[in-house]
């Protein structure tokens, strides 16, 4: 019988990728998750834990191959957080996120192989990231060449770039990412050399202290505009230094239409600040979408891959199955993306969601594309959704209900509320196949669940979104 302590070397297959994106094996029937292997390889590898009904492994050796390996992309990979699975061919991420959604939802009455198609493919497969951010810190991660090489770092308190993989607190210097536009790496590698130099510190989330704190960047893929926000703390000499960076980034990147400045100066991780000013350009970018333009701010909420994102709307638009007189309430629905590509087909659409920011923005959509007929309501649904006679003025009970909830998925009060308005269809849309599968295993006293469509947004990650249509029984 095999022994599975820690340090223990096995040689395993890999069977699968496991929901989460775990590579997993059985050894003697006991499940062994292996750290960055892939279906189909005979590997060497090392036990890392042991917990009750599973252990992890660290893959020491590839032993035998897989047909589906690819050659990864990135000089980061393996370093870098993001695009884990980039050693596998892009048809099998495909196939295996659509499996994801189907052992997530196969227990579900009705949901049979059929009825979960095939995984759309995201229209780009790199470049397709419309938002980066970037972080600034006083502690570099060094690469194993760097210490191999065992010379003195000069650089070493200053880095801008984006998280070791499974470090939340550690950043290493980007040097290329492909995820996304080009143009953009070059403006990150002018801002970290720029930003070291000017004599203001990186920020520490050691002692709270210091200055550079994010770098976003932000593009409009048909529109060609860009956005970069720069999130600071507060030092003396700090406006006046963000003000000569900003002049001297749009002296030398044309493409850079604007750039923000935020302060934050809360102990808080999180690139936003209650201060902003615009130090050049609009403030927004703007991206289109069929023929509808969006406005973008550097606080606004947009689909990170818009044209997968565009993909995914016309689906919800499909499955909404609209002829021109219904009533649609869309909830969650952020700045009004899917609310905005359904309204020319309905009577009149109300939007629902919690941050009055996002609804504004929502509004200032329809003004900016001429469309008059949605209302949109601010406040937390579970308290907002049971009112239903108070609803945004004259909008009256929905015909067809849009669902696109964060990965907590719906507060079982929301699906309390949609079993007993009982609007004749529903399109759920979700971002999390497990809070979804107990979601659509709530509306399923009164509704047949009729099609999946899963949706690649994030090529060469775990994640898979999906699109559902469920019609009201009888
Ligand atoms: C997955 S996003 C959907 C965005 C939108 N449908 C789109 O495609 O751009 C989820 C949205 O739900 C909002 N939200 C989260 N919790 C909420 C709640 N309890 N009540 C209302 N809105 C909420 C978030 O602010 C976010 O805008």
């Amino acid at each position: 019988m095999t022994t599975f302590k820690k340090g223990r070397e096995l040689d395993v297959e890999i069977e699968k990728l496991a929901y989460g994106g775990q590579a997993l094996s059985r050894v003697d029937g006991f499940v062994v998750f292996v750290d960055g292997a892939l279906p189909g390889q005979r590997a060497r590898v090392r036990i890392s834990r042991k917990k009750r009904n599973h252990a992890e492994a660290q893959l020491l050796e590839v032993l035998r191959q897989t047909p589906d390996y690819r050659e990864p992309f990135c000089e980061h990979f393996g370093v870098c957080g993001g695009c884990r699975w980039q050693d596998l061919a892009y048809e099998r991420q495909l196939y295996w996120k659509r499996r994801h959604v189907l052992e997530c939802l196969q227990h579900l009455e009705g949901v049979a192989e059929e009825v979960v198609s095939d995984a759309v493919p995201s229209p780009q497969v790199t470049g397709y990231r419309n938002k980066m951010e970037y972080t600034f810190s006083d502690q570099r991660w060094l690469s194993p060449e760097e210490i191999a090489a065992q010379e003195v770092v000069y650089d070493r308190c200053f880095a801008l770039g984006l998280h070791v993989r499974g470090f939340f607190d550690r950043v290493f210097n980007v040097n290329r990412c492909h995820l996304p536009v080009p143009e953009s790496m070059e403006i990150l590698r002018f801002v970290r050399e720029w930003c070291r130099e000017s004599g203001l510190p990186a920020y520490s989330i050691r002692n709270h202290r210091g200055f550079w704190r994010f770098l976003v960047l932000r593009d409009g893929k048909r529109t060609g505009q860009m956005l970069a926000h720069l999130i600071t703390g507060d030092l003396p000499g700090g406006a006046s230094a963000v003000d000569a960076l900003a002049e001297t980034l749009r002296a030398r990147f044309p493409a850079l239409s604007t750039v923000v400045h935020s302060v934050n100066t809360s102990r808080a991780q999180v690139a936003v600040g209650p201060v902003s000013r615009t130090c050049f350009g609009p403030g927004f970018i703007e991206e289109r979408l069929e023929d509808l333009t969006f406005r973008i701010s550097a606080h606004s909420f947009f689909q990170t891959n818009p044209l997968g994102a565009e993909a995914l709307y016309r689906t919800v638009r499909e499955f909404a199955g609209l002829t021109g007189v219904e009533t649609v309430w869309d909830l969650y629905c952020g700045t009004g993306s899917i609310a905005l590509f359904l309204a020319r087909r309905a009577r009149a659409v109300a939007g629902f969601e919690a941050v009055a920011e996002a609804v504004e923005d929502a509004y200032r959509n329809c003004a900016l594309n001429g469309i008059e007929n949605c209302r949109f309501r601010v406040g937390d649904l579970k308290d907002v959704i049971g009112q239903a006679s108070d609803a945004p003025a004259g909008l009256g009970r929905p015909d067809v209900v849009v669902t696109d909830p964060p990965r907590a998925g719906m507060h079982p009060k929301v699906t309390a509320a949609l079993l007993q308005l009982a609007p004749r269809r529903i399109v759920a849309v979700s971002c999390n196949p497990s809070t979804l599968a107990r979601d659509l295993s709530l509306l399923q006293e009164r509704y047949r669940i009729m099609e999946v469509r899963p949706f690649d947004l994030f090529p060469h990650t775990p994640h898979v979104e999906c699109v559902v249509r469920l019609e009201r029984k009888g």
